[in-house]
């Protein structure tokens, strides 16, 4: 008998659904594993050793106490998996449609600031990666590559840009149009930064990007009164190697924008931006989610940006079931934060997402082994995602609804959705 699990046979083909061929002799090809790091949680630990202090803080903090952080995890926790059996699982395709494209699995790797960081390669690593997967990407406008340059990277798997919408438009206006023309299918406008999260270690390591890393998407962006002022206020006690030079467009500058409102900032977006979709990402409530389907969004991602906006924030599981009900499926619904096994994906798309957004172990990845820490990220997401439709009874990504979980009360019973 084949095994149905990703194999290396399958990934090259990333848009065809990986329904166990070609067969295999032997079961399970462990040739692949990478024995030191058969988990995300051990690809933590991996990675964090070869990141330095700035960066492995910058990357794994949450804001203030880290609740929301935690309790992002904590919340697939509390729901138990209902498996069937007897139902000839010998075929299974994980494969869903997003943006147009047949990913192989039905989760992407969340927009992510400044991945070079964490290895030289950057962005065009997880780029990729990805492409390899049959995995989409989202872009960071915040990225230390172009976004050219991961277009150009990620080949026939397409990718969704993050935006910032700076309170300049303009710079905003001219990233939207070379999205268009480096042929992207969606920007995602990230919603829940109106203020920056305070992230203690983030400021108590005067977080500052190397001098010899820049915001590529716009490094030769600033205007003159931008470099004016990042000039005065640079020059001040900054350790070796760091930059004092413009363009100062820098995530703690240009990143939150407190005037983004419903009317106005959709309406300028959905005309800037078409023929892209363009999609919020950061809605936690379903009041916000019926706005957003109200004022033309194309989706929604449920996120709280992985615990580092509000601290205190609800988990985005559990603000998941409510916004999926409310939607009714008009436009789709995505839910990122928390994401640690391919089990997790099982449990999200059971209470109603359609797809889910994985940020921090791609990171990881990334930092562990470059390209390969990457792809090594996803082959064990989209594994255990597979095994576990396999030992659940489910052949196909539709099947998965709420009848296959079960959630644990506060008494620890466990009772039927
Ligand atoms: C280091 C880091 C940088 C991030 N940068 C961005 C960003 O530039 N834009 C954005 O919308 N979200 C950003 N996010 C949030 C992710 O897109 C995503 O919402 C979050 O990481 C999901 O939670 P998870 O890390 O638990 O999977 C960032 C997250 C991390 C950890
Ligand atoms: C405005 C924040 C930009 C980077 C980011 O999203 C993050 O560090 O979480």
């Amino acid at each position: 008998m084949t095994y149905p699990f990703a194999t290396d046979a399958n990934i090259d083909h990333p848009t065809l659904p990986l329904n166990m061929s070609p067969p295999k002799s032997s079961g399970i090809d462990l040739s692949d594993d990478d024995l030191d790091c058969l988990s995300i949680s051990e690809l933590e630990k991996r990675a964090l050793g070869r990141m330095d202090k700035q960066t492995g803080d910058y990357y794994n903090e949450g804001a203030d106490s880290g609740v929301t952080l935690l309790d992002n995890i904590m919340a697939y926790q509390m729901y138990r998996i209902r498996p069937r059996i007897m139902r000839d699982v010998s075929s299974i395709d994980s494969s869903v449609v997003v943006f147009g494209h047949r990913s192989s699995a039905p989760f992407g790797i969340a927009p992510a600031a400044m991945q070079k960081l964490a290895h030289p390669d950057g962005e065009l690593a997880t780029a990729r990666a990805c492409a390899r997967r049959g995995i989409v990407m989202g872009l960071s406008s915040f990225s230390t590559t172009a976004l050219e340059d991961v277009r150009q990277a990620s080949g026939r798997v397409p990718n969704a840009l993050q935006l910032y919408l700076f309170e300049d438009r303009s710079h905003s206006r001219d990233l939207i149009a070379r999205a268009k023309m480096a042929g992207y299918k969606a920007v995602i406008l990230t919603v829940d930064t109106p203020v920056l999260g305070r992230r203690r270690l983030e400021i108590r390591n005067q977080f500052r990007l190397p001098s010899h890393l820049e915001i590529a998407n716009f490094a030769s962006h600033a205007t003159e009164s931008e470099v004016e002022s990042s000039s005065t206020e640079e020059g001040n006690n900054l350790p070796d190697g760091y930059a004092t030079r413009a363009p100062q467009i820098t995530f703690h500058t240009h990143g939150p924008n407190p005037t983004l409102e419903w009317k106005e900032t959709m309406k300028w977006l959905k005309h800037e931006a078409s023929p892209m979709q363009v999609w919020l990402k950061g809605i936690l409530t379903p009041e916000d989610a019926s706005l957003a389907v109200e004022h033309g969004a194309d989706g929604i991602i449920v996120s709280n940006h992985g615990g580092r906006q509000l601290d205190g924030a609800l988990a985005t599981l559990d603000a998941l079931p409510d916004i999926v009900a409310v939607v009714d499926r008009r436009i789709p619904v995505h839910v990122d934060g928390g994401i640690r096994h391919g089990s997790d994906i099982f449990k999200a798309l059971a209470l109603g997402a359609d797809f889910c957004w994985v940020g921090r172990p791609a990171l990881w990845g990334l930092a562990y082994k470059g390209q390969v820490g990457v792809e090594l990220c996803l082959r064990l997401l989209i594994d255990e995602f597979r095994r576990c439709m396999g030992l659940s009874g489910v052949t196909e990504v539709k099947q998965i609804g709420p009848d296959y979980l079960c959630k644990v009360g506060r008494s620890g019973f466990v009772s039927r959705l």
